[in-house]
């Protein structure tokens, strides 16, 4: 059996080797030739997945290490009964925690000492928009939800307030998928007519797909007084980044929200599952089997230290978005080939980053409410 596979999938041969000769690829650039001869595809989120990379191959299994499905012709394949599988909440913890940084970041920013004074709308309440609803509500957030398909489908429909309310948060982060079709499309949705409404005291996050946004709107939007403040994860027509959106916005990061260890390895454990099941295998490995020790695992508050101070530290030893930031704006010079080439290759490079989960907090004397905050931000509080 001859698997092709992104290069960028890790511990392809931890999880793959026995089940298939592995050909590695780059994803960004792989074509039908690369799909000769082979029965499984493996990728990320940056190959087309489509009739003209796999007409006429006899690719039976597809496997996306990733939540997004936008890049797949999911129809196509279900047409040609091409099996396919994709790894729902593989890195929604790390989409979380790279929000809860944001947030920390962004309270700092405001000199707000009460984080939780922040109202924030949560646009897309899955797998990514549920984990950081309970999270913030457990910190003790206003948390206003924007799902329209649930708020339609759900006996708890008055629980969703619409994108416009959600709007006029203090905080509003995107966590929907890229869809163009159907009765809530997501394509151009934060269009110039919601980015009018915000003002200076907002900040608007993008962790969900670059085309959530009509970048154009916002950049012009960035360009107007009393703009607001802006955190991109994601971009229009990556990994061609338009350099004056990135000149405007506060943070960015090159598409890494979901980048931490565990999430990656969660991907490649959901497709090794699926792929084993639909080939009548035992299945075997566990992605914590392959997870190494974190080089930082325990922090240390006394009891002197405060609240405000102790979050502030825990989060950013968890997760600085700032480094990440930095890295992207150095590399982003030259030509636009060479600035797209670079995006990627920060991508590809990118250091290990751990989930909170990994970090044990102690704090002397901590009482309930602060074991529960500390928990809610995901790591483990011993005592
Ligand atoms: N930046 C990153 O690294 C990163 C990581 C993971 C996921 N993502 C993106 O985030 C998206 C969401 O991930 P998820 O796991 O939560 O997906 P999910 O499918 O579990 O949830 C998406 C939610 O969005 C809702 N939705 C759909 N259309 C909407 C609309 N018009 N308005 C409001 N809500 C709408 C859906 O009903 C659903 O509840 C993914 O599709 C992916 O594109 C990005
Ligand atoms: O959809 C996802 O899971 C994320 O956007 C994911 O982090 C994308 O990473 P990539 O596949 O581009 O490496």
């Amino acid at each position: 059996m001859l698997i092709v596979a992104d290069e960028n999938i890790p511990l392809l041969d931890e999880f793959f080797g026995d089940i298939g000769e592995i050909r590695r690829v780059a994803g960004r650039s792989m074509t039908a030739g690369d799909l000769r001869d082979a029965d499984v595809l493996l990728v990320r989120s940056v190959t087309r997945v489509n009739r003209e990379l796999l007409d006429g191959s006899r690719v039976r299994f597809v496997g996306t290490a990733t939540i997004g499905t936008d890049h797949v012709d999911l129809d196509w394949l279900e047409r040609q009964g091409i099996r396919f599988s994709a790894a729902p909440g593989c890195n929604a913890n790390s989409v979380a925690e790279y929000v809860l940084s944001v947030l920390s970041l962004y309270a700092e920013k405001r000199g707000l000492d009460d984080w939780s004074q922040l109202t924030v709308g949560i646009v897309g309440v899955g797998n990514v928009g549920g984990e950081l609803a309970r999270r913030l509500k457990r910190l003790g957030f206003d948390v206003r939800l924007c799902d329209p398909p649930r708020a339609e489908s759900e006996d708890q429909g008055s629980a969703f307030v619409t994108l416009a309310q959600a709007m006029k948060c203090d905080v509003v982060t995107l966590h929907t998928p890229l869809t163009r079709q159907g009765s809530h499309p997501t394509f151009h949705m934060v269009g110039q007519q919601a980015l009018d409404g915000l003002g200076e005291s907002q900040l608007l996050i993008n962790s969900g797909r670059g085309e959530v946004i009509d970048s154009a709107a916002l950049l012009t939007r960035l360009g107007r007084g009393h703009a607001p403040t802006v955190a991109l994860d994601v971009w229009e027509q990556e990994p061609r980044v338009d350099p004056g959106l990135l000149d405007q916005v506060w943070l960015a990061t090159p598409h890494i929200a979901g980048y931490s260890l565990e999430g990656k390895v969660q991907g490649t454990e959901m497709i090794y599952r699926a792929l084993s099941r639909s080939l009548g295998l035992p299945v075997r490995k566990t992605a914590n089997q392959f997870l190494p020790e974190p080089a930082l695992s325990t922090l240390s508050f006394t009891r002197s230290a405060s609240e405000v101070e102790a979050t502030r530290i825990a989060l950013r030893a968890g997760y600085d978005p700032r480094r990440d930031d930095t890295r992207f704006r150095h590399a982003m010079t030259g030509s636009v080939e060479e600035r797209a080439a670079a995006f990627d290759r920060l991508r590809r490079h990118y250091p290990v980053r751990r989930e909170n989960s990994s970090l044990e907090i102690r704090f002397e004397g901590a009482n309930k409410a602060l074991r529960d905050r500390f928990q809610a931000m995901g790591f483990k509080l011993t005592s």
